[in-house]
């Protein structure tokens, strides 16, 4: 069943800048939905909608079926993380968490015991006296987090919140997150730029270009089965080559390949794993370069007109640089006016 459902919503910025164009997206009970998409793709102007500081232009939101468009922030049952965590620095851990219900006007023990148990949940507990000051960076972000977990919002909305964390604390984060939105079951939309993020926590990921949604899939099926070429360039490494297509043969730069499609334009999409070298005379690429990574090699080709694409291989040392290989496509995805024409 659907807890979160975004219908038709756009948001035009005074000076007409289009943030969010007629996107809609249903959130099931329970799931984690990315937001994934390059910078000034509409992420965060959406989620911030769905969390009341910014009013949609057009379109309606809803929670449990309430029309939740234009409540202000507290009177709806979400709660944010921001990527700056904003906690209040002249109050120690356990006030920053009381506060909330404090205005909620529940009893002390109650608070206490609320408190203590979602401090535990964040793997803080016995850090209720701390100054948010002596914490660590990851350690505030998680404060930032059981400040939002302890008002038990319905939906649990996240915007970049590793973004200033070094990579090691942000991939731990990434998983200690994860365990607690499974655990806690709650319903959350997180804004991420990071393929690796949204691949590794989601149920579901969006991915976003100018303000609407190019794809909406498991992140298997998005990195597999990439419905347009926007998203097969976006997620993960992906060549692609443009070219034509005659008699069922796709030619571009100097590559050419069997596409059972009609005749006219496409672009090819090919993953670095799904190419195969073999060296020949007078092959269709050339090698710029290769780095060998130990466990696989990278290799980057040039194509006839001078198209840089990758390989990836089992055994680098078998080739070297300058030599001339054929690239023989093991899986290939290819491209017409913006949608998928053919996967095989
Ligand atoms: N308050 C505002 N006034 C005018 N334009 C805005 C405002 N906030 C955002 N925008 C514009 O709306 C577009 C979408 O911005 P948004 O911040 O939602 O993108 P994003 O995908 O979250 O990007 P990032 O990953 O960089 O945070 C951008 O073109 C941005 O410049």
């Amino acid at each position: 069943m659907s807890v979160l459902a975004i219908s038709d919503v756009s948001k035009v910025f005074a000076g007409g800048t289009v943030a969010v164009e007629r996107f809609s997206l249903n959130v099931a009970d329970g799931e984690l939905v990315c937001l994934l998409g390059p910078s000034g793709s509409g992420k965060s102007t959406l989620l911030r909608m769905v969390g009341g500081f910014e009013q949609p232009s057009a379109g309606v939101i809803t929670i449990d079926g309430d029309d939740i468009t234009r409540l202000s922030p507290d009177k709806r049952p979400t709660g944010m993380v921001f990527q700056s965590h904003a906690l209040w620095t002249h109050m120690n851990v356990f006030k920053n968490l009381a506060f909330g219900l404090k205005l909620r006007k529940l009893p002390t023990a109650e608070i206490r015991e609320k408190v203590e148990a979602v401090l535990e949940l964040v793997g803080l507990a016995g850090y209720g006296n701390r100054l948010t000051h002596q914490l660590s960076g990851g350690q505030q972000q998680r404060v930032a987090l059981a400040r939002s977990l302890v008002l038990e919002p319905k939906i649990l909305l996240l915007d970049e919140p590793f973004a200033s964390l070094d990579q090691h604390l942000r991939e731990r984060l990434r998983e200690e997150v994860r365990d607690i939105q499974q655990r806690l079951k709650i319903t959350t939309l997180f804004v991420t730029h990071g393929q690796d993020e949204a691949l590794s926590m989601a149920d579901r990921i969006v991915v976003m270009r100018e303000g609407r949604s190019e794809q909406v899939d498991r992140p298997d099926v998005v990195y597999r089965n990439p419905q347009t070429p926007f998203v097969a360039g976006f997620i993960g490494s992906m060549n692609l080559v443009d070219g034509t297509v005659s008699n069922s043969q796709f030619s571009g730069a100097g590559l050419s390949v069997p596409l059972p499609v009609s005749d006219g334009p496409a672009t090819l999409a090919v993953r670095p794993e799904a190419l195969e070298l073999v060296v020949a005379d007078h092959g269709a690429a050339k090698i710029h370069r290769i780095t060998d990574f130990g466990s696989h090699g990278l290799v980057d080709l040039d194509l006839e007109d001078g198209t840089r694409i990758k390989a990836m291989v089992a055994h680098p040392d078998l080739f070297s640089q300058g030599q001339s290989v054929d690239v023989k496509p093991t899986a290939i995805a290819a491209f017409r006016d913006n949608a998928q024409i053919y996967r095989g």
